[in-house]
């Protein structure tokens, strides 16, 4: 049978990248979404001025495009923890940060998010989150969020950034952190990963 894009995408990681090496790894992906196939990641043109977090939280891995880029920014002994719902995404994923070089830094846990966030003391021994990148369902936003602060995930100073706002959209979240007294919210408009149409981010910072 044809091969999918997610086993596309990472033949021409392990053709295009060298091992260990999370830049070419991003490189790779990037001209492979150019020039051969869009696919789902956030791309190259979204980003947030780098952040110093020791603990992540990131919901949608994919093909684990964002997972490097975040993770290769990690301090040693900072973790990021990724959850992906569907299994052959996860697959793809795994061999992407592997052939990265990051397998140390990252945690990458199949199933859905609102399974897995309530189980994030006891089964990974995480109090709260420092950044949190929400990628996943985009019905999921809104109610992840509110489950996050329920389970006392969420600290003062913790950051939520959330992609594609605008592309699929995200009404409902959006509403939710722009009007929560909770929250400072600030939008950093860009465009759907390698295309023209508008998408943006949404970085939310939690205020307790
Ligand atoms: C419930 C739960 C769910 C998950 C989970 N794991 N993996 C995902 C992937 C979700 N991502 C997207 O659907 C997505 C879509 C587009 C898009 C598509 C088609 C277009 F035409 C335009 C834009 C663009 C993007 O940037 C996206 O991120 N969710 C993990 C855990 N628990
Ligand atoms: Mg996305």
């Amino acid at each position: 049978t044809r091969s999918t894009r997610p086993q596309r995408l990472l033949k021409a990681v392990q053709k295009n990248a060298t091992r260990g090496d999370p830049q070419s790894v991003i490189s790779a992906i990037d001209h492979f979404c150019r020039h051969s196939e869009w696919a789902m990641n956030i791309g190259d043109e979204k980003v947030v001025n780098e952040l110093n977090p020791e603990k992540v939280l990131e919901l949608g891995t994919y093909c684990g495009y964002s997972t490097v880029r975040i993770a290769r920014l990690l301090p040693p002994g900072a973790r990021l923890i990724t959850l992906e719902f569907n299994g052959d995404y996860a697959a793809i994923a795994r061999q992407v940060i592997a052939w990265a070089g990051l397998e140390d830094k990252v945690q990458l846990v199949e199933g859905a998010s609102e399974d897995w966030i309530p189980r994030m003391k006891e089964h990974f021994g995480i109090e709260t989150f420092d950044l949190v990148f929400l990628d996943h369902w985009k019905d999921r936003y809104l109610p992840d969020t509110k489950l996050m602060e329920d389970c006392g995930l969420l600290r003062k100073g913790t950051v939520l950034l959330a992609d594609n706002v605008i592309c699929p959209g995200v009404p409902d979240y959006l509403q939710y952190v722009r009007n929560s007294l909770s929250y400072k919210s600030c939008y950093f408009k860009s465009h759907l990963e390698y295309t023209k149409a508008e998408d943006g981010l949404e970085k939310s910072v939690f205020l307790g």
